[in-house]
């Protein structure tokens, strides 16, 4: 298990080195997730890529520190994962409340970011009002309250009925994380909205979001790409908020395709 210290923050993360050149590519997890989410992208990725995945603040095995949290705190934990590691410029890719922590770091910290992979996610994600009701609900009657509603936002119905044991391990990590982490990260969705920002992310980004989403639907998705110039927008069929777990090859390929157009930018420099 690797652990690093970040301001007041331990944070829980796993890192291969690149090799033969290639491009790093650093993974941020959703709200009630952890990096184990990416497991079946990483292993759909060319060997030789760099790869980060790190559990942020109050998920996983990563520590809670302050709360409420804003999506500025999590983003400046990840730029201090990432000098810690030495790692000074990769591919970003996050998914939902990591997506816009990755879009955070990209403004605050422009000199980290080549690309940009930004998985069912926007620059606003529902109304401060509807995550504080989804606070006052969990702090009083716990995460086992409202697991099937969330399952519903994250699957696709097919999956849900599939029996995957996958599925079944997806509620657990649901079920089983740190409730105050979670609480302090709604809350940090809560205060996020960077809609007149996006039109100046100009390094090479593409957006995905499942056919089936049901936390960021494809309208609110293709709307974000919209405002983003040298964005690519696809639709990943049969899957919900979660590709990474449901259909990680078209996932993979994006990345892929985002790292081919950073390496053909750089070329071009
Ligand atoms: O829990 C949800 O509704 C899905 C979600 C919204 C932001 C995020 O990271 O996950």
């Amino acid at each position: 298990m690797d652990c690093i210290k970040v301001g007041d923050i331990v944070l829980h993360y796993r890192a291969r080195a690149a090799a033969n050149g290639a491009a790093t590519i650093v993974f941020i997890n959703s709200l009630g997730t952890d990096f184990r989410i990416w497991d079946a992208v990483i292993a759909a990725l060319d060997a030789d890529l760099g790869v980060v995945v790190y559990d942020k603040r109050g998920h996983g095995l990563s520590s809670l520190g302050q709360t409420p949290y804003s999506v500025a705190d999590h983003s400046g934990d990840l730029a201090g994962l990432l000098d810690a590691l030495g790692i000074s410029k990769a591919v970003i890719c996050g998914l939902s409340v990591g997506g816009q922590v990755a879009q955070q770091l990209y403004f605050e910290r422009p000199d980290l970011v080549s690309g940009l992979v930004l998985c069912d996610t926007a620059a606003k994600i529902g109304e401060p009002n509807f995550w504080n009701q989804r606070i006052e609900t969990i702090a009083r009657d716990g995460l086992g309250s409202v697991t099937d509603g969330i399952m519903e936002r994250w699957f696709s119905m097919d999956f849900r009925a599939s029996g995957d044991p996958l599925y079944t391990i997806s509620r657990a990590m649901f079920e089983r994380q740190p409730v105050e982490g979670y609480l302090a990260t709604c809350a940090a969705i809560a205060g996020f909205d960077r809609r007149a920002d996006t039109a100046s992310i100009s390094v090479p980004t593409s957006v995905l979001v499942g056919s089936e989403d049901g936390a960021t639907p494809p309208e609110l998705v293709r709307g974000f790409a919209d405002t983003i110039p040298d964005s690519d927008f696809r639709i990943i069929e049969g899957a919900g908020h979660l590709p990474c777990i449901e259909t990680p090859e078209p996932v993979a390929a994006a990345i892929a395709a985002v790292v081919e157009r950073v390496t053909k930018k750089e070329h071009a420099q």
